[in-house]
């Protein structure tokens, strides 16, 4: 059915999630089946409450998902161990709506926290890459200044650099525009579109905003739990 020949970055087959317990249990999630390959941009759509945030923390191995299946680059996270969420973390670039930066840290440093984490480089090549990551971005002459003397769109061209500096194999985004006002919010998606497509990277990313819609491959849209479509854009 695929057209794509490598296996998917994201494979998601049947699965189902529920919150709470007992006579407060809640399912949430029902029979979700996704496919997404390297190098894609899927954005999900939908209304509030119909479990896309949900969707994207498992994916992101911030939650178990219980029942079903969700394979990240071909490990299996549904009922993974600690470790292997641990890992799955390691694999992914996060951007959220408020960018999230540390208040207290300058741009170079918030970016080379991206590094940090990996624990692989030595400090003067985390420096070298961050600066380098920033100038990408077009921050290279604002590497030391405080989230509070940066624009907006300023401070998620930051958080864009820090989630990829570490060229991950997927990014998840949740909301990334909305803080931000129109021609902000399309620098930015443009940009993560632009970096995706060098580094080879899938994201996937959920919005409310239908202005930035046509950055994506494919749209999915979910509706009260349930993936209703899954359309393929196909390039004019
Ligand atoms: N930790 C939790 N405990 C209990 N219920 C939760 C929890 N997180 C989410 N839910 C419920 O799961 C459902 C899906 O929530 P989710 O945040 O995934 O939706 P969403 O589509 O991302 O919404 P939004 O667009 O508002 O962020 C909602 O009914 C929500 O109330």
């Amino acid at each position: 059915m695929s057209i794509h020949s490598s296996a998917p970055v994201i494979s998601i087959n049947h699965l189902d999630h529920s919150f709470g317990e007992g006579q407060l249990r809640k399912q949430v999630l029902f029979d979700i089946c996704l496919e997404i390959f390297a190098g894609e941009i899927v954005i999900m759509t939908g209304p509030s409450g119909s479990g896309k945030t949900t969707i994207l923390t498992m994916v992101g191995g911030l939650r178990s998902p219980q029942s079903g299946s969700l394979k990240l680059l071909g490990q299996e996270l549904c009922n993974a161990s600690s470790e292997k969420l641990v890992q799955a973390r390691r694999n992914n670039g996060y951007i959220f709506q408020a960018h999230n930066l540390h208040r207290s840290l300058t741009a170079l440093e918030n970016v080379r926290m991206g590094l940090e984490v990996q624990g692989k480089l030595s400090w003067a090549e985390m420096q070298t890459r961050a600066v380098e990551m920033l100038t990408h971005v077009g921050l290279g002459d604002h590497v030391h200044k405080y989230p509070e003397n940066l624009s907006g769109g300023m401070k998620q061209r930051v958080a864009i650099a820090r989630a990829l500096v570490s060229h991950p194999a997927v990014v998840l985004a949740d909301e990334p525009t909305a803080a931000l006002d129109s021609k902000s919010g399309r620098d930015v998606v443009n940009l993560m579109q632009k970096l995706a497509k060098e580094q080879g990277c899938t994201i996937l990313m959920v919005t409310h905003d239908n202005r930035i819609l046509d950055v994506a491959d494919r749209i999915v849209h979910m509706e009260d739990g349930r993936l209703q479509t899954n359309t393929v854009l196909t390039a004019a």
